[in-house]
């Protein structure tokens, strides 16, 4: 697996704010980041740059490798059963294995259940799911652990450490304590403009 993430002096500004500025990086195959700081300090536009999903206001990110993203956005049709709204995903990504996904996050007693009817934690298994079904070599994790109970959570963080141990990178920002494989910090009020 071909995973890098090199992020380049970046600056982000929202609306009229800067938010933060002078942030380098270089996450490397294998690596994992572990964003912090306080409520509205940039973490999810951080991780909405390193996705490519909104352009820095200065600096450049660098990807070797595809990114799968997640965050509170759940990009499944809330009207399918659980089912259909991953296979038609499954295709697109040309999934070889879907059932791993479903196996590793307890899923197959949903596959039923419309969408729109899962609870919190199941919405966020669904779209780790999403993210396991495509193989991306880079992870991108805004609040990863939302919602999830205490089992799920060691679960996912166990797949976090297989993915880094294949050579993937993971880039998480998150409130709660979560179990990387090593992880640099990176405490953005250190970057507050
Ligand atoms: N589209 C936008 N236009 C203007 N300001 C925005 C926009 N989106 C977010 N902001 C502001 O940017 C700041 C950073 O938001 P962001 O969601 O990145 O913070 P965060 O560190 O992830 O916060 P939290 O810990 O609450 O999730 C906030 O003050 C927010 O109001």
């Amino acid at each position: 697996m071909q995973a890098r993430l090199v992020a380049k002096d970046i600056a982000c500004r929202r609306g009229e704010r800067l938010l933060f500025r002078r942030l380098s990086f270089a996450c490397e195959a294998g690596e994992a980041i572990h964003v912090v700081g306080a409520n509205g300090v940039g973490k999810s536009s951080l991780i909405r740059i390193l996705a490519g999903l909104l352009r820095p206001f200065a600096g450049a990110v660098e990807r070797t490798g595809a990114a799968g993203l997640v965050d509170e956005r759940l990009a499944l049709d809330t009207n399918l059963a659980l089912g259909q709204a991953l296979a038609f995903w499954e295709r697109i990504d040309g999934c070889r294995d879907p059932g791993r996904a479903l196996e590793l996050l307890q899923l197959e007693p949903l596959m039923d259940v419309p969408v729109r009817y899962l609870s919190t934690g199941q919405k966020k298994r669904a779209a780790l799911a999403r993210l396991l079904n495509r193989d991306c070599p880079i992870w991108l994790l805004d609040e990863p652990l939302n919602g999830l109970d205490s089992q799920a959570q060691t679960a996912f963080e166990t797949l976090i450490a297989r993915h880094c141990a294949a050579g993937g990178v993971a880039i998480a920002a998150s409130h709660q304590p979560i179990a990387l494989p090593a992880p640099a910090i990176i405490d953005l009020a250190e970057y507050a403009a």
